[in-house]
């Protein structure tokens, strides 16, 4: 990891605890969204030192792999062992899988369960594909246009570029929070940013769907 990399995660974790603290100032419980993928293991292990109040943060994903959530390719085995450690470990998280076989049979659960957290969010921190997704709204995902259109919370995506069915927010839902964050690294993805900042079609590169929010870019080379 470089220092400018482990310095980002330290930044993004130090805006996030204020912006947590902030809110629970005037209110019982927080909820803080987070994305998966390789990018955040940094900034949850900055995250989880800090001094919160843990037991009234709430903690979900921003989207999921339709995996078991022992496998490697499950956000939330990320989250659990790098964010939800030591004190953090009391912070309420909801998952976005349940035992249903398919995502497609399990969203109106998951939905259920995501509706009786604290919206809006605190704080939305998105990730970035090379390709322009965020959470598991894809350029190719079959229920792109419904996932950018729908009040419905989660959608079930089905994505030809992906090996795993997904459930993903809806970008309305990703929407309804105080703070927006992009956190990514590297060229590569900054070229992607600069590329999606100089047009509009959300369908080419969905990360679009968030660029008027306002949202703060949290980037390192
Ligand atoms: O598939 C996913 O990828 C993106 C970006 O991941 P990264 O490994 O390039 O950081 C992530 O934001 C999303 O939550 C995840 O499901």
């Amino acid at each position: 990891m470089s220092d400018a990399r482990t310095q980002l995660a330290e930044q993004l974790a130090e805006a996030v605890f204020q912006a947590l603290n902030d809110d629970l100032e005037h209110q019982e419980n927080a909820l803080l969204v987070v994305s998966g993928g390789s990018t955040p293991v940094p900034f949850f292990k900055a995250l989880a030192a800090k001094p919160l109040p843990w037991e009234r943060v709430e903690i979900t994903l921003a989207d999921e792999r339709w995996v078991d959530d022992q496998s490697d390719d499950s956000n939330a085995k990320l989250v659990r062992e790098h964010l939800l450690q030591g004190a953090a470990a009391a912070a309420h998280f909801e998952p976005l899988t349940s035992e249903a076989g398919t995502p497609e049979e399990g969203v109106s659960d998951v939905s259920e369960r995501a509706l009786s957290l604290s919206w809006p969010a605190s704080v939305v921190i998105l990730g970035m594909g090379g390709d322009g997704h965020t959470a598991s709204l894809f350029p190719d995902s079959l229920e792109l246009g419904l996932a950018l259109a729908t009040e419905e919370p989660l959608v079930a995506v089905r994505t030809p570029s992906q090996p795993q069915p997904r459930i993903t927010f809806s970008a309305d839902r990703l929407h309804q929070a105080r703070r927006h964050i992009l956190h990514i690294t590297g060229d590569d993805k900054r070229a992607v940013l600069a590329k999606a900042l100089s047009g509009d079609d959300m369908r080419q590169l969905p990360i679009r769907a968030f660029l008027s929010c306002p949202l703060a870019i949290y980037w390192a080379p």
